[in-house]
């Protein structure tokens, strides 16, 4: 069975959850209450192979064992970086997590195992109040070595889900999520790391 791991990162209320819950139960919750961050399981076929992907969803809000950014990256094999398209301090995040990302798997790239990252830009239905336009969103993706898309949570279920599903097969063919595969003993620490930085909160819908 492959093991997925994805991290949906980016500013406070650009949709990191409005996105998850839409992929997982094909519903738009309008109103999201997370006080605590949390990953989400989920069994998926892509492409005939069985997958257990584990989503994490991150907490803006100080909470209690609140994991940091760097310890995030290092969990994941696949990354969803959202900004929220009439936000442009969101799209500032965005930006900083992409180089982040980048950054901190530079010695990763050197044994063949650069991470996949999506850069979502959300709230397409806002775009009467767009502060970021499409061509910058392009222009930090191909910076970033990133898939870009633009859509709407509120709006579309299947663009959502082509998302979520296109990065579980890319992150699975990705040198990271193998390497892992390739070590068993790494996947008994890596599973320590979770419990140790997420602590038991995990959730299947
Ligand atoms: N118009 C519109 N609103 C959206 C969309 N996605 C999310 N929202 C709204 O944006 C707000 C924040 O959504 P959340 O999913 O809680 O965002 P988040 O990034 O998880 O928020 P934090 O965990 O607090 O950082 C809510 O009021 C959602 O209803 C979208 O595609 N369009």
């Amino acid at each position: 069975m492959n093991e997925i791991k994805v991290a949906v990162l980016g500013g406070e209320g650009v949709g990191k959850s409005a996105l998850i819950v839409r992929f997982l139960t094909r519903r738009f919750i309008g109103e999201y209450a997370s006080s605590s961050e949390c990953i989400y399981r989920k069994r998926m076929s892509v492409d005939g192979r069985q997958m257990n992907l584990e989503l994490y969803d991150p907490c803006s809000q100080p909470c209690e064992g609140k994991s940091t950014l760097n310890e995030q990256i290092h969990w994941a094999d696949g990354f969803v970086v959202v900004y929220d398209i009439s936000d442009r301090s969101s799209f500032i995040t965005a930006t900083a997590i992409v180089h982040l990302i980048r950054e901190l798997s530079l010695g990763a790239a050197k044994r063949e195992s650069e991470s996949v990252v999506f850069l979502v830009g959300n709230k397409q239905d806002l775009c009467h109040m767009r502060e970021v336009g499409k061509e910058e969103g392009q222009r930090l993706a191909t910076d970033g070595r990133c898939q870009f898309f633009e859509l709407s949570a509120a709006e579309c279920y299947q663009e959502v889900s082509l998302m979520f599903t296109k990065l579980v097969r890319n992150a699975s063919l990705s040198g990271k999520a193998k390497e892992r595969r390739r070590r068993p003993s790494g996947s008994k620490s890596m599973a320590k790391l979770i419990n140790n930085v997420f602590g038991k909160r995990r959730k299947s819908v």
